[in-house]
């Protein structure tokens, strides 16, 4: 499938999308399109991203000067048991290839993205307010907010919902772009339970505990736009966190930014083309009584460029009970109300740590 121009595709894209030539008048258009572009780009960025001048809270070290590190690499077509086991025990992060999600259709979806995250920001936060697709900024905790800043927008889609409950006004003008989230969506569940049959496998989990231990079909959906910033040593585009998924699934663009957690330093998981980064999640450290690890990870914001995210997170059964070693027993729905409450309460997610038995947080 060919990348897809979106009805809403401004003026000034189409403009960019003319064949570049290598003239002397032609240095004057690049440039002039470049000034397009930055005015854009403002238009379309949160006021709160141009209003924002930098107070220098994070050292410089922090954000930019990370090693590159090679993470395990799996392949979904031959998924090595053992190399998945030590891929999670030991890092709780991985690189899948081979993992069926045709390039033209991770493309399209990027550059769809692109374009509706493009549009000005009033016109995002009155098209995209719905609970089917909601427009996000600030914050990665939707409408919670986080005690920084963080240099992020994007929509939120709960994929539960897609075929059942979604509104007329949802779809109207988004065709294409819903048919590439249907699509995406069957990917991403088909891998999510590969992945996680394998996981139930190596901790041999009883066969009707790990069903509602991963409700593959209804999972989350967010785009994210990381915008570029040129105080890139005052913000973090997403802060240090672990996902509160059973898994996640991110497809990046080739602009970089992700970062993990290891051995207490932080290192850059490069993008890759046409390879996923999966990580574990917090029920996936509990259900293996802490065999496996919720990999901490956060994404560092570019001087000159923006990235796009497209992330698939996996998460139990609203209602199902988790039972683990580790932790006392709780479901997921008890676990996410007490993310929000602690977020609401102090800006910060505690997780995991609020479960812990012979733990009175
Ligand atoms: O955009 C990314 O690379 C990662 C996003 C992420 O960690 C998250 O949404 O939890
Ligand atoms: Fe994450």
């Amino acid at each position: 499938m060919p990348p897809m121009q979106s009805p809403h595709l401004p003026l000034l894209h189409r403009r960019l999308l003319r064949p570049i030539v290598t003239t002397m008048e032609s240095t004057k258009e690049e440039a002039d399109v470049e000034d397009d572009q930055a005015a854009a780009a403002d238009l379309s960025y949160p006021p709160v991203f141009l209003e924002s001048r930098g107070a220098g809270r994070l050292p410089a070290s922090l954000c930019t000067s990370a090693p590159v590190i090679d993470v395990p690499v799996l392949d979904l077509h031959r998924l090595d048991p053992v190399g998945l086991r030590g891929a999670c025990r030991d890092w709780g992060l991985f690189r899948l290839v081979h993992h069926g999600i045709p390039p033209p259709l991770s493309a399209a979806l990027q550059a769809q993205a692109r374009d509706l995250l493009s549009l000005p920001f009033d016109a995002k936060r009155a098209r995209f307010s719905s609970p089917g697709l909601a427009y996000f900024w600030g914050t990665p905790a939707l409408t919670l907010h986080v005690k920084d800043l963080n240099w992020l927008e994007g929509l939120h889609i709960p994929l539960g919902r897609l075929s059942s409950s979604s509104s007329a006004a949802e779809f109207d003008g988004l065709e294409t772009f819903w048919s590439l989230v249907d699509e995406y969506k069957q990917h991403m569940a088909r891998i999510a339970r590969t992945l996680f049959e394998a996981l139930a496998a190596d901790l041999k989990l009883d066969a009707w505990v790990s069903a509602s231990y991963l409700n593959e079909h209804d999972g989350t959906f967010r785009i994210y736009r990381y915008p570029k910033c040129a105080r890139a040593d005052d913000y973090f585009a997403m802060e240090a966190h672990t996902d509160s998924s059973v898994l996640s699934v991110v497809n990046q663009d080739d602009v970089g930014g992700l970062q993990v957690l290891r051995g207490g330093g932080w290192f850059c998981v490069e993008p890759i083309a046409d390879t996923l980064i999966v990580n574990l999640g917090d029920i996936m450290q509990a259900i293996s009584d802490d065999e496996y690890k919720s990999v901490e990870h956060r994404v560092t914001v570019n001087r000159s460029k923006e990235r796009i995210s497209l992330c698939y997170f996996g998460f139990p059964m609203e209602d199902g009970v988790i039972t683990s070693s580790r932790y006392r027993e709780f479901t997921y729905r008890e676990f996410k109300e007490q993310v929000q409450e602690d977020i609401k309460l102090s800006g910060a997610k505690v997780g995991l740590g609020r479960f812990k038995i012979n733990n009175e947080s």
